[in-house]
Parts: C-alpha cells; structure tokens; sequence
C-alpha cells in the first residue's frame, strides 16, 4: 500500500477510502482540462468476438492479421504484437490446442480474459513476467467483488463459467470458487476498450483505473490510445478533490442512470446530479431525454421511469403505465415516424 501510495503520489494522487463508495483516488495537486491524470497498461485484456473480423490479441488492430498456427484462436497483426505477447500466448496456445473444434469456437471473451488473468498471475509468480508496484496480481485481489449482492441465478452462470476455465487451465490448487468471485469482479471493474469513435474493440482490466469512482457530473474521463487506458481532466481538478468519470452513458434521465449502477454496479448514486431526483427541472431534463408525454384525459404531464423499476409514473397526474405498455407505446411512435419519414422521402407530405 506505501509503495503504491509512493507510485500514485508522483502523479499527484493519493489512494483512499470512504466510507460510502469504499476505495478512491483523490487529487494533490492542481490538473487542468486536458491533462492526463493516469495511464495504465491492461493487467490482461482479450479483442471482442467479431462475427466476421478478427482482431490482434495485443494491439487489436484488424490489419494484416495471420493466425497462430498451433491454437487457431488467437490473431496478430505482426511479429512485433506476437513477440510482446509471446510469454503468456505461450501458455495459453498450449491451454487451448488441447480443446476440441466446437469448444474453441464458443470460447467467449470473459472465459479467454479469465485465462489470461490466472495465465499472467502464474507468470508472475514465478518472476518470468515482472511485478511492479502498479503491475501485479495484488491489486486484482483488491477489487470490488459485489459477490454477496449477486443473484442466485448469475452466480450459477459464474460458476458454469469458472469450470469450463479450470477445465482449459489444467492448473493444480485451482479454485472455483475463486475463479467464480473474478468474473463478479471483471462484471464491475473490466472497461471496454473503444477506439477514438467508441467503437468497441475489446475488454480490459486496469486495476489502477478500477479504483476511480463514477459521478454523473464526473471531473474527468477514461478514454483508449490503443490499448493503454488514459484518465483525463474534462475541468480543472483542485488539489484535493476525488477523481471521478462516468461508468454509464450520462444522457439518461436520473432514475434510467441509477437503474443502470444499480443493476452493474450496485450503488445508489449520491452525486449532486442525482440528489437533484424530482425537482422541477430535474424532471424537466429527465422529459426531454425520455421524451413521453403522458396525454391521458388531456394531462400535460411527463411519463418518467418510476423508481420501484414498476415501468413509468405521470410526474403530474400519477398514472402509471407498466413497462409492456411503454413498449408499445415506443413501437407504436417508431412505426409511426418510420412511416412519416417514408412518405416524406416519397414526397406525399409537402
Ligand atoms: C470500479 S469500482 C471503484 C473502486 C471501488 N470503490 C473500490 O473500493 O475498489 C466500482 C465500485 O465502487 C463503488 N462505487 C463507485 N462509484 C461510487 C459512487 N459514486 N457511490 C458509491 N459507490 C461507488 C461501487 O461499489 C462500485 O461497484
């Protein structure tokens, strides 16, 4: 922990823990808009699964890929992203020739980025990749895990998934219930590596970056050179202030951005956006992003998200219309706008 705190303070940032929101990452100094806060190599990350694409495992460029020719699952782009993965590829092609066609073909990308995690933890271990101080398996073990908030449901999914990576590892002293407790933690901490149009281009884990907090109003934002992950100042960030970005897409209403934390990240948001939940222009902003009227006996009124998730409430007249009925209602306005827009272009609507 001194050491880390050492290696964070030389950024200008400290590690600490609040009460509410549990670890975070708090300013020592001044950064202004624009400024790199943070950059981090992924400890592990692995492309997306694309239906016709491939992509490099290191870079995730789609050029010029050849394929491994011993496991045929994994891409590269060139000897020089085959070489830098070479140390933990060479466990994992052994892990993976030995699986059967149809077993390689449905490998997802949390089962391959699990394998790669035990893979680079291995490595380490035994000093054939280094550890540093922002680079080791210590800080996986210290992330978030939410296992106790999890439903009975995923954590048999979890545990399905922690088998089959077992079942490819073939490692002694595995444990499922471990490997189990690391798919809670990449569900709240992985990011998903986008390019420079938030395309999405693969899924990483950055254990420094995990220990930065969301607010919807956040101070900065996490953005992708590659593969490294950068941490950005979006206003100027005094000394002492906690370092936030945004976990989800922020152009929600209040209640849709809650519901989004609380299904993935299992919080309750207390930023001043969200503190500001049913006052007048709160509800006026959340109207405009949702965009229902409730029309009902004439009420002017704004359906809004209601925040038992029942489907969504008149804020003036209190109707509530449950969630199938929005769903028809929403296709109803898409059937009807698609035909407004076919006429238009047909030119029938002068
Ligand atoms: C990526 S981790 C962030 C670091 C985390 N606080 C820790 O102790 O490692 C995400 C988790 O942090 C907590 N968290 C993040 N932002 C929060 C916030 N604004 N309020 C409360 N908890 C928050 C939630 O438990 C969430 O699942």
């Amino acid at each position: 922990m001194d050491d880390l705190q050492r290696a964070l303070s030389v950024r200008g940032l400290a590690l600490s823990i609040l009460p509410e929101k549990g670890r975070c990452l708090f300013s020592t100094r001044d950064f202004s808009p624009g400024d790199v806060i943070l950059s981090e190599e992924p400890y592990v990350s692995v492309p997306n699964r694309v239906s016709v694409d491939s992509r490099c495992d290191w870079c995730l460029t789609t050029s010029n890929l050849k394929r491994c020719s011993s496991c045929q699952v994994v891409w590269y782009c060139g000897s020089t992203c085959q070489k830098s993965d070479w140390k933990l590829h060479r466990l994992e092609c052994g892990a993976l020739s030995k699986l059967d066609k149809a077993r390689k073909k449905s490998l997802t990308s949390s089962i391959r980025l699990m394998v790669k995690l035990y893979l680079r933890r291995k490595l380490q271990s035994e000093k054939i990749i280094p550890t540093t101080v922002t680079d080791n398996y210590n800080l996986v073990e210290a992330l978030v895990s939410h296992m106790s908030d999890i439903d009975e449901k995923q954590l048999v999914l979890y545990a399905q998934m922690a088998n089959l990576v077992s079942l490819i590892l073939q490692l002694p002293d595995i444990n499922i219930k471990e490997i189990a407790e690391n798919f809670s933690k990449l569900a709240c901490n992985a990011h998903t590596i986008c390019d420079s149009e938030l395309r999405p281009l693969g899924t990483g884990l950055y254990p420094i970056i995990s220990i930065i907090n969301h607010s919807c109003l956040p101070n900065s934002v996490l953005v992708f050179e590659g593969r490294v992950a950068v941490i950005r100042a979006v206003q100027h960030i005094p000394k002492g202030t906690e370092v936030s970005i945004s976990y989800i897409e922020t152009a929600g209403s209040t209640m849709t951005r809650q519901k989004a934390l609380k299904e993935q990240y299992f919080f309750s948001c207390a930023c001043l956006h969200c503190i500001k939940v049913g006052q007048p222009d709160d509800i006026q902003e959340s109207a405009i992003l949702e965009g229902y009227r409730c029309k009902d006996n004439g009420c002017d009124g704004f359906l809004l998200r209601d925040s038992g998730d029942k489907g969504f409430i008149c804020h003036q007249c209190g109707l509530v219309r449950d969630k199938e009925e929005m769903k028809e209602i929403a296709s109803e306005i898409k059937f009807l706008s698609e035909k407004a827009s076919k006429l238009l272009s047909s030119g029938c609507i002068l």
